[in-house]
């Protein structure tokens, strides 16, 4: 099956089946994941309460946990989830936002890997680099590396935990240990709005959602946001206007718009 079709079919699924996707995350982008999501197709949920986790999950056909903004209570909150997700077999995307940056990330994103066992983790170079023990300059949630730099560490990483890995950035890496996938869609406007990193994790639980392979659900959610991004880049001014273009895009982009701009390749 040509590429294009293979990501027209999970989004279709996800606009016809609406996913549940529960989301533990950061409150700089609770408000843009949950209306990216929406305006995908999906269903999003965000929660902030032991009381009520099991019950989500109970009914939810992913987890995405983020830790933008981490505090005791919340990494209780996602161990718990963790626990729930892995019995009642939910799949787990996680979004190590800042590792490499403190050592809670770091070590928060480390212990998450190991207890949660996330099918998939997202980050951008920089995050994935820390992560897999190298030593990085880092300025925050942004990447001082590009995801080239990261292609190793991306995929010993994925090998130690048995996970697909995702370096974002001006192309995306997606990585299972062995088979390497390239996204070559974007546009600049994506780094100059927050949460852009976030809203693709999200994304990927949702692919994830209607997609059995990881592996494919990754690489179809990286295109997919990279083509969204094109087009809203195409009609914006700059950051304000992108991040509404981008929604619009998500909500109305076609299969021709995916198969004519779609860039995609496997490269080992
Ligand atoms: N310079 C760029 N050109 C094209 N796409 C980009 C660029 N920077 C980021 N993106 C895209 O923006 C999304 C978020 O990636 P990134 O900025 O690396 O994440 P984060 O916000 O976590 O650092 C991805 O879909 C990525 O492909
Ligand atoms: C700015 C900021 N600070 C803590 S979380 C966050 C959002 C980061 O989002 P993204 O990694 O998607 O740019
Ligand atoms: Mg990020």
């Amino acid at each position: 099956m040509p590429y294009a079709q293979g990501i027209w079919q999970d989004v279709s699924a996800i606009r016809d089946r609406q996913p549940l996707v529960v989301n533990l995350t950061n409150t700089v982008v609770t408000n843009t994941t949950a209306n990216a999501l929406l305006a995908l197709g999906g269903s999003p949920i965000m929660s902030e309460s032991r009381l009520e986790i099991d019950e989500l999950l109970a009914l939810s056909q992913a987890l995405v946990l983020n830790i933008g903004t981490l505090h005791s209570r919340q990494i209780a909150l996602m161990q718990e989830a963790a626990r729930s997700a892995m019995e009642r077999q939910v799949p787990v995307v996680l979004d190590p936002v800042g590792a490499g940056a403190t050592r809670l990330r770091t070590d928060t994103a480390l212990a998450l890997i190991q207890q949660a066992r996330p099918e998939i983790v997202r980050g951008n170079a920089s995050e994935i680099m820390a992560l897999a023990g190298e030593s990085i300059q880092s300025s925050g949630v942004d990447s001082r590396h590009l995801p080239e730099e990261a292609k190793e560490a991306a995929a010993a990483l994925a090998r130690a935990h048995a996970c697909i890995v995702c370096v974002s950035g001006e192309e995306d890496v997606v990585t299972n240990g062995k088979e390497q996938w390239c996204v070559r869609n974007g546009h600049v406007l994506m780094s100059k709005v927050t949460g852009t990193g976030c809203v693709a994790t999200a994304l990927i639980g949702g692919f994830r959602a209607v997609n059995a392979s990881a592996l494919t659900a990754t690489v179809n959610a990286m295109g997919l946001m990279g083509v969204a991004g094109e087009m809203a880049g195409s009609q914006a001014s700059g950051p304000g206007t992108f991040q509404a273009s981008f929604f619009d895009a998500l909500f109305s982009l076609s299969e021709i718009d995916i198969s004519a701009q779609l860039d995609v390749e496997r490269l080992a």
